[in-house]
């Protein structure tokens, strides 16, 4: 389902004298549907740069990136975003959202943007939503002013109303209690067993271990420095 061959990414900082910091070489590994694969490796080893490439955020300067029989490093912007609508998906801990769009229909619009119709979708988002315990008092309300834990469940309630082939996820149980890390814990294995491909950054070790079926440690792809 990801198929990751030769990567290669640097940075370069046009505004610090044209700096050139390279972060990846040779990258290469591959995700089967139904697997999940744990990028591992020190702060700064380029965990997030692999996922920024991943999502088509960070264009690659060698390599191939190959996720639902698109190239990401070769797709065209409209092709990006038809693959993040139908066959990408990308939890993150924080929500980026529209002010003034109640939850229900934040929740529900992956759904709507695929053709669901209405009423399933409002019905996968309000179940969504009691399993990560916000208040149904909460629903017709813009999450723009929700606690910061309760953005992140409507962000991961989001995340999982279209069931993606292939998903991406950035601490998905950062800062969350027990109750609401088990809910996730769930819904990602639910997932896997959908047969959704899963690249994730998992710092909670615990939930690494339970949901990760490969690590990846992304230092094997640092490139050798010049002495
Ligand atoms: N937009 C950018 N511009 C310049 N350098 C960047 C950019 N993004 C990442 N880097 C550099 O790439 C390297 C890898 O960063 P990255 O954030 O991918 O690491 P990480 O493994 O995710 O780290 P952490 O675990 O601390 O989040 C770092 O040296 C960082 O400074």
């Amino acid at each position: 389902m990801i198929e990751v061959q030769g990567l290669g990414k640097s940075f370069t900082l046009h505004n610090q004298g044209g700096a050139v910091i390279p972060v990846l070489e040779g990258a290469r590994f591959t995700v089967a549907q139904g697997e999940c694969v744990a990028l591992t490796g020190a702060s700064g080893a380029g965990k997030s740069t692999v996922m920024r490439i991943l999502y088509g955020n960070y264009l690659a300067q060698a390599g191939q990136v190959m996720i639902g029989g698109v190239d990401l490093t070769a797709a065209e912007p409209r092709e990006i975003l038809a693959l993040r609508r139908d066959t990408l998906g990308y939890v993150s801990q924080f929500l980026r959202v529209v002010p003034r769009v109640p939850t229900l229909e934040v929740v529900a619009e992956p759904c709507l943007a695929i053709g669901m119709e209405e009423s399933a979708a409002l019905d996968r988002a309000r179940g969504l939503l009691a399993r990560l315990n916000i208040p149904e008092r909460l629903w017709a309300l813009s999450p723009t002013t929700f606690s910061g834990g309760e953005q992140q469940r409507v962000n991961i309630a989001r995340g999982f109303a279209h069931a993606y082939p292939a998903l991406l996820l950035d601490e998905p149980t950062a800062s969350l209690d027990p109750q609401n890390r088990e809910v996730v814990l769930s819904l990602v294995e639910e997932a896997k067993a959908q047969g959704t491909a899963i690249v994730g950054i998992f710092h909670d070790a615990p939930a690494r271990a339970r949901l990760a079926d490969r690590e990846i440690d992304v230092s094997a792809f640092t490139p050798a420095r010049a002495a």
